[in-house]
């Protein structure tokens, strides 16, 4: 079996209370492995735990109990290439704005002891668009290039694993396709990839396989689709054959609404009813069936009824 990417087991930490306030499980017994060539989302509402899982994997904040190896090379047994291993882009933007991108690079190439023969910094400043910025100071460059040099920092130790720690909070609608091209170019060139974000749409469409943290606890670890499928709720949009006047009643529809003169937009449980049954009660209200179309659940949906779950 290949070695996951990162595995985590029982992973706690508690941090110490500050003053009078009362010591914080932020991590609560949490298991699970990345696989290798993957995007893997992390998500959970704020608060959950994901920050402190990723620093306690980057090395800045010690765990309270459990393990964690990345690459194969467990973080307490093996730290210096635990750290070779991954590359992190935090939330926050970490640079001195008197250096320009270039020598931002390469000062990160130096700390990590990448031969100057085997630095990337051109390569690296082109794949994220700021070739034409190399020289400028990095106080010059706007919210969403910054962010873009992170990205290009973390990878000048060609870690085979990076994680992007709500990469595109406060990026541009263009600016954040513009990262998810360069992200999924890494992948597909082999790099293993871990995105923390609150964007669910983004997370569905990026990543293969999702974990979800609430309250310091995994309560979901699934291959997305696997996921989105968890849904209880679908929606059908049923064309009839004449306008319709009262809109039918069923027991079978959790929710009917009308759209235009001949459309019903019915939500359903599917554990409850099949969309054939829920086809049969139209026609036994008198209508003719001319179209159908059904919308999948997305990621809200399903986040939202397994934190509720987990929280009640
Ligand atoms: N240094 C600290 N000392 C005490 N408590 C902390 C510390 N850092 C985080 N916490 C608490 O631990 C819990 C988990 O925080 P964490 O930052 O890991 O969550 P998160 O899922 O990353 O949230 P967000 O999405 O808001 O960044 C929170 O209740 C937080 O208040």
């Amino acid at each position: 079996m290949t070695e996951a990417a990162i595995a985590i087991t029982n992973l706690c930490k508690t941090y110490a209370p500050v003053g009078m306030a009362a010591p914080k499980r932020a991590l609560d017994g949490v298991t699970f492995d990345v696989p290798r060539g993957q995007i893997f989302g992390l998500l959970g509402p704020n608060g959950a735990g994901k920050s402190t899982l990723i620093n306690i994997l980057a090395g800045l904040v010690n765990k309270t109990d459990g393990s964690a190896a990345i690459w194969g090379f467990d973080i307490d047994g093996h730290p210096r290439n635990a750290k070779a291993s991954i590359g992190i882009v935090n939330q926050e933007i970490l640079f001195d704005p008197f250096f320009s991108p270039f020598e931002t690079l390469e000062i990160q190439a130096g700390l990590y002891g990448v031969p100057k023969a085997k630095r990337r910094t051109m390569e690296l400043l082109r794949a994220v668009h700021l070739e034409d910025k190399a020289h400028a100071y990095a106080r010059t460059l706007s919210g969403g290039m910054k962010r873009r040099l992170m990205v290009a920092k973390a990878m000048v130790h060609s870690p085979p694993v990076l994680v992007l720690d709500e990469p595109t909070a406060g990026v541009d609608i263009e600016l954040r396709q513009q990262l998810w091209t360069y992200v999924r170019s890494l992948n597909a060139a082999g790099v293993t990839v871990i995105l923390t974000t609150h964007y669910l749409e983004e997370a569905e469409e990026l990543c293969d396989r999702i974990a979800i943290i609430n309250n310091g606890r995994l309560i979901a670890n699934e291959p997305t689709r696997e996921l989105v499928g968890k849904a209880q709720e679908k929606i059908v949009a049923v064309t009839v054959d004449r306008d319709v006047g009262m809109v039918p009643a069923n027991a079978c529809f959790q929710k009917i609404a009308l759209k235009g003169t001949r459309t019903l937009e019915i939500t359903y449980a599917k554990d409850r009813v099949n969309a054939g049954e829920v086809l049969a009660a139209v026609q036994s209200g008198g209508f003719g069936i001319v179209d159908v179309s059904t919308k999948e659940p997305d990621l809200e949906d399903v986040f939202l009824s397994l934190t509720r779950a987990a929280n009640a």
